[in-house]
């Protein structure tokens, strides 16, 4: 397994994340066990920052929270002086929760309730990206009886394909995302926010996809979005702001995978915006982008411990741990890969091809295909890498298991910032009729 960040081999020939030995997290925290290492995800935050300020333009980069949404992530989002993009009220809340300044908050999402958007407007976020017409009906009406104004940003498909998993591709025309550029219906949506009283145009949004490892997709999304911004000024004299050109940059989980450095991304894009914008003369836009998996992607580490096992002779070894699709769901989803190693006896040689299975009663429940490892024992432990993004945050409690625990690593030190949930947490939330409790025992 590839070591991420500060994820190294101790002398005692166990994994250490951030100086914490993983036996010594496990068995403070149990298992599974979601391990972040907080000093990389600080890290890409400052690569990505650092890269933009060598531009000397002006920018934004908002963490896209979906990726994984937590209040100790929020801070170090804020801390580090990132933006954040939530998607929906949950995360929103966690945000406001967390303290996170509202006027650094933007909201996305292709079906915003009312509520949601109500609840953005009375925290004061600081833009929404208006995704379709009755959205921006909405919002100027819920605006106009609140009497606030609120900044939008249009998200926009400018018809580009990423290379990547059909799944995660945003960006063509045939989405459900944002308003089209090649019919239209982009141009009609800032025509009429022209004419709103209750809502001020900074500019627009793209993201053509997920896990991209070229450059060449936002470069043309950044050709599609000038030439738009251009036509939208010469006709209805609305100026950009704003080009927001989405997250996407994508990372190492195997080796097969070979990411760009991030600078190289916003080089990319800050390039390819300032050269159009000049060309066009056209005043140069802020830059704004959204990461999540490249934020948080890496620095996540599973930890599970191995139970029963199964061999098929001739056929394969099944290694099960207890965990799986349940907090981990994007093999299952999107046929992920994943790497993995023996954290305990992590200097063992690799001897036999395994193949690592969750604990769900589901077929399909897989982690990882055909893995090299020591001969296991019930017992070890398996981390997984590169489990930081799109894992916690798509958890669910299939089989009624509970969600893991999250803890955050830093300099020998590890603070538990999700706790894992009980039973409680799983059941309590059940409610029983009337006609179906069982009377108390000794009455008739
Ligand atoms: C609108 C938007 N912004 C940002 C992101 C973050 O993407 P990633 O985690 O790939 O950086 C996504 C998810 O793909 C998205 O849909
Ligand atoms: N959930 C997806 C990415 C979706 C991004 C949302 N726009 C993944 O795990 O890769």
């Amino acid at each position: 397994m590839y070591l991420h960040g500060t994820s190294q081999i101790n002398a005692a020939g166990r994994l250490e994340i951030g100086g914490c030995d993983t036996a010594e997290l496990t068995a403070q925290f149990g298992t599974p066990l979601y391990v972040f290492d907080e000093e990389l995800i600080r890290r890409r935050c400052r690569e990505f920052v650092e890269a933009f300020r060598a531009t000397g333009l002006p920018f934004q980069v908002a963490y896209a929270s979906k990726a994984f949404c937590v209040m100790a992530m929020c801070r170090i989002a804020e801390e580090e002086g990132l933006s954040l993009d939530v998607v929906s009220d949950g995360e929103l809340y966690t945000a406001l929760r967390a303290g996170f300044p509202p006027e650094r908050i933007h909201f996305h999402g292709n079906n915003k309730t009312p509520e949601e958007i109500e609840m953005a407007l009375d925290a004061k976020i600081g833009c929404i990206v208006v995704d379709n017409f009755m959205e921006l009906h909405l919002l100027n009406e819920t605006a106009k009886d609140k009497g606030a104004v609120i900044n939008v940003l249009f998200r926009v498909t400018p018809g580009v394909e990423a290379h990547t998993h059909e799944f995660i591709s945003t960006g063509q025309t045939d989405t459900k995302f944002g308003f089209d550029i090649g019919n239209g219906s982009a141009f009609e949506a800032i025509r009429e926010a022209a004419s709103m009283q209750n809502v001020n145009i900074l500019g627009v949004h793209s993201h053509i996809g997920s896990q991209i490892f070229e450059v060449d997709g936002f470069r043309l999304a950044a050709e599609r979005v000038a030439e738009f911004a251009q036509d939208v000024r010469r006709e209805l004299s609305v100026t950009f702001a704003v080009i927001n050109l989405g997250g996407g940059f994508g990372i190492r989980y195997v080796e097969e995978d070979s990411p760009l450095p991030l600078a190289r991304y916003v080089q990319a894009i800050t390039d390819s915006i300032q050269s159009l914008f000049a060309q066009y003369e056209y005043p140069q836009p802020e830059i704004w982008i959204e990461p999540g998996r490249s934020i948080v992607g890496d620095a996540g580490t599973t930890l599970y411990t191995i139970g029963s096992s199964k061999n098929i002779p001739g056929v394969r070894k099944y290694v099960s741990v207890d965990g799986g699709m349940t907090d981990n769901p994007r093999p299952a989803l999107y046929d992920a890969k994943y790497e993995a190693m023996l954290a305990n006896r992590a200097k063992d040689p690799n001897e036999e091809t395994v193949s690592v299975a969750g604990k769900c009663c589901e077929t399909g429940d897989m982690l990882i295909w055909d893995l090299e490892l020591p001969v296991t024992r019930a017992g070890d432990t398996l981390a997984v890498s590169c489990t930081g993004a799109y894992n916690y945050s798509m958890a669910s409690n299939y089989n009624r298991l509970r969600r893991p625990a999250v803890v955050f690593v830093r300099d020998g030190e590890a603070d538990l910032v999700v706790r894992r949930e009980t039973f409680e947490d799983v059941a309590g939330k059940d409610a029983l009729p009337e006609r179906m409790r069982k009377q108390p025992v000794g009455r008739s």
